[in-house]
């Protein structure tokens, strides 16, 4: 089982809605976390289970990404607004930062977000 960090800003959250739903079977089997309005959505959304932290502009990006330094966290979805300018820029550099330090696969578009999900399902195959 993974732990799968799923965050989307605002012009984003219906897309991650729906590829939250078109991966269903594959996210179930693996821990959620997600920043506050993101899990919420998807929780009201689906039957999923997701553990939300703070909202991302409040922090949430930074204890997601504290999961990420320790380890906890094994794959990100963070589908960002290019098009928008948000407040805790630096939390969302931070949080992406992270991911590099670490080595952790960090999908920020719905097109790489598939690739990374499929490659757990051909990887659990091995
Ligand atoms: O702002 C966010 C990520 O930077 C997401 O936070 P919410 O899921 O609470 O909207």
């Amino acid at each position: 089982m993974k732990t799968i960090a799923l965050i989307a800003h605002d012009r984003k959250k219906q897309e991650m809605i729906a590829f939250v739903k078109e991966h269903l079977e594959i996210l179930q089997g693996n821990t959620l976390v997600a920043t506050a309005t993101t899990g919420k959505l998807i929780g009201e959304s689906t039957h999923l289970t997701v553990r939300a932290y703070l909202s991302g502009p409040l922090g949430g990006d930074l204890q997601i990404g504290a999961l990420i330094a320790n380890q906890e966290v094994d794959l990100v979805i963070f589908l960002r607004d290019p098009l928008a300018a948000q407040p805790h820029e630096p939390d969302i550099t931070a949080l992406l930062r992270v991911c590099d330090v670490h080595n952790i696969p960090v999908a920020t578009n719905v097109a790489s977000g598939r690739l990374l999900l499929r490659s757990l399902v051909s990887g659990s195959k091995q």
